[in-house]
């Protein structure tokens, strides 16, 4: 694969077959630039779980290779703050205070301890928070504890975001909003986000690129560049058009599987 100037992560024929014999990918091809939104979109077993964490340097390829800032994902993490991961469940200190909690991983990396509360505040106002940074995770809903962990992954200041169906247990009144915030966050912070999700409308409103999985063995079905400005309208007739787009790709990619 010839090196893009911009491109920041690459999947280069990877195949990840599991010690229990499940082929969770195989043959991933994909390269990702930089300030891009993508999503992973696929059925459930697809293997976009293993291709993110595979960038966290989380499992490693079976054949082929990963490379994000042309390092292995596991260099990346030991040498640097550069990437931060985003799971479905919150992943909260339920013992220590939001602001503790947004505060852990820097003091984790022996930051003096002044500019670790001002970067932990300056993060939890961009996602919200600011009256609630004593508050413990049992007093706040889901969507609360969602932003508390967005504003812990931010805090490091990460050049890339992984995000794993992080709205996925939200009603869909919040769910809206905070994939509202999450993309004025993007703007913001310059940052490249990878997203998985199950949701069709989810990676078209947020995503640049939607990457298409196959089921089992996982593999690329195709890439959608969604070219829709932003923000970007739920209800008009383009962001329709690229609905439909993703679903058919997704129904093609279940009936090229069957056959
Ligand atoms: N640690 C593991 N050991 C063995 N098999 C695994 C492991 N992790 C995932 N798998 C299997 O690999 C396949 C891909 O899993 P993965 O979680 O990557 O898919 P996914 O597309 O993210 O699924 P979902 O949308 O349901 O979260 C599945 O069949 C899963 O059961």
């Amino acid at each position: 694969m010839t090196a893009n100037k911009n491109q920041i992560v690459s999947f280069q024929q990877v195949d990840k077959i599991y010690n229990t014999g499940t082929v969770a990918l195989s043959g991933l091809d994909l390269s990702i630039n930089e300030g891009e939104f993508i999503s992973f979109l696929g059925p459930s077993g697809c293997g976009k779980s293993t291709a993110l964490r595979m960038v966290a340097g989380l499992g490693e390829a079976t054949r082929g290779k990963v490379e994000v800032f042309g390092e292995t994902p596991k260099e990346v993490i030991k040498n640097s703050n550069d990437i931060a991961f985003v799971f479905q469940d919150a992943n909260l200190l339920p013992w220590r205070t939001v602001l503790d909690n947004v505060m852990l991983p820097l003091e984790l990396r022996n930051s003096n301890k002044k500019s670790q509360k001002e970067t932990a505040l300056r993060v939890l106002e961009m996602v919200g928070l600011k009256d609630h940074v004593k508050s413990y995770p049992r007093q706040l809903s889901g969507g609360m504890r969602m932003r508390v962990s967005i504003a812990r992954a931010l805090a490091a200041k990460p050049k890339m975001l992984l995000m794993d169906e992080p709205f996925a247990a939200l009603d869909e009144m919040t769910r809206q909003t905070l994939q509202n915030e999450l993309l004025e966050i993007w703007k913001k912070e310059n940052t490249t986000i990878l997203f998985v999700t199950h949701n069709v409308y989810e990676a078209v409103f947020l995503s640049t690129k939607i990457a298409v999985m196959s089921a089992r063995p996982g593999r690329l079905s195709s890439i959608i560049d969604v070219n829709l400005p932003y923000p970007r309208e739920r209800i008009d007739n383009q962001f329709n058009e690229y609905v439909d787009l993703a679903s058919h790709s997704l129904e093609n990619s279940a009936i090229e599987r069957s056959i």
